[in-house]
């Protein structure tokens, strides 16, 4: 278990990288937590892997250096820096039995065989396998092997992080999901440090105490899932966490008011705005409230999707999304509220605070 320091990291595939747009992973600068549990999000390209192989040790990163509890590792390789690492696709020696294939990671640090059978009895239950621990990995199915390569991650005691590259990839969906609470019980437990590499928001914010939404290269914000929820950062973590995400509406402000296409909506204080930016408002689609009277605006369509109601609208020449809980009607001629205290000011798409 370590504490990860990535000092001023940054990357670039090209040698002759000069300018900001040329890096693939441009500045980070953070502390990860002895023991946490960290999901990097992000749309495919964005960085991810670049930043989990930095980690691992596989790319030795462009500039910066990378610290385990304090101590620098930047020129160590992946077994130097003892990391457990399980990929997108599953690497298994076919001609070992289930069991060995478990067994392999402990056998090879010359743990005692008692040890290693009591810990490849509680994977093996915890991933499902006991009934095929004789069974040679060669018929398996993929998804069979995928589990075998959990597993192999998961099997030492002694690392110092655990990373998984979008694990569960070719994993079924209904085991998907028992994997994914398996593994947040198993973080639990075993106090790891584990850093998961995911594009999906639900495999991040299930198993994650602290996700990483990268965009572009950057990291744009880490956070709780409720914090991602709640505060975004940036326009990209409200667009991408949430279903819908935010709605993000170009304005003008004018102190404690914004105009959005001619419509006036009220903040909940001034924002403290920069010299100058491009200014939007962003608010979720659940604290937007159709109702009699109110701001007016054009219902398109209304998705049920059982748990509520998705209302697709235009309200100012702007696309808007509004969540209606089940049981509620949606009224004709439906006008909308904003709660203001859920309206976030953003300048180039970075949040601004409020008030003074
Ligand atoms: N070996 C490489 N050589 C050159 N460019 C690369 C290399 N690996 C990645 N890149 C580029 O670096 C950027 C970040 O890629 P990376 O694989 O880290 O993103 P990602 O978020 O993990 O994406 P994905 O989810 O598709 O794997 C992309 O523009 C990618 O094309």
């Amino acid at each position: 278990m370590a504490r990860i320091t990535l000092d001023h990291i940054r990357h670039a595939y090209n040698e002759k990288a000069r300018a900001a747009g040329d890096y693939a992973l441009k500045e980070v600068h953070h502390e990860w937590e002895d023991g946490g549990a960290y999901a990097l999000l992000g749309p495919s390209g964005c960085g991810k892997t670049t930043l989990l192989n930095i980690i691992s040790g596989l790319l030795r990163p462009s500039e910066g250096r990378i610290a385990f509890d304090g101590a620098d590792v930047t020129d160590l390789s992946t077994e130097e820096r003892n990391i457990a690492q399980v990929f997108q696709f599953p690497v298994v020696y076919d001609t070992m039995t289930v069991y060995d294939n478990l067994a392999f990671p402990l056998r090879n640090r010359q743990v005692p065989e008692a040890e290693v059978d009591r810990r490849v009895r509680d994977i093996l239950e915890m991933t499902d396998l006991s009934g095929m621990a004789t069974r040679r990995a060669r018929g398996l199915t993929a998804d069979q092997k995928q589990k075998i390569s959990l597993g192999r991650g998961l099997v030492r005691a002694d690392v110092n992080a655990i990373l998984f590259d979008e694990p569960l990839t070719v994993i079924d969906p209904h085991m998907k999901w028992v994997l994914r609470s398996q593994l947040k019980r198993l973080h639990r437990q075993s106090g790891f440090t584990m850093v998961y590499v995911t594009h999906d928001q639900t495999e991040a914010l299930t198993f994650a105490d602290k996700v990483v939404v990268m965009y572009d290269g950057q990291i744009v914000q880490i956070g709780t899932p409720a914090e991602l929820f709640e505060t975004p950062r940036h326009t990209f973590v409200g667009y991408f966490i949430g279903s819908p995400g935010m709605n993000v509406m170009p304005a003008s402000i004018d102190g404690a008011t914004a105009s959005v296409g001619g419509q006036t909506i009220a903040l909940s204080a001034a924002p403290r705005l920069p010299a100058a930016g491009r200014i939007e408002l962003g608010i979720r689609p659940e604290f937007v409230k159709l109702e009699r009277g109110g701001l007016p605006v054009q219902v398109e369509k209304v998705e049920d999707i059982g748990r509520h109601k998705i209302v697709r609208a235009r309200f100012a020449g702007q696309k808007l999304a509004i969540v209606v809980p089940e049981e509620e009607e949606i009224p004709a001629e439906a006008g909308i509220r904003f709660d203001p205290s859920a309206i976030g000011v953003f300048a180039d798409s970075w949040r601004v605070g409020m008030g003074a």
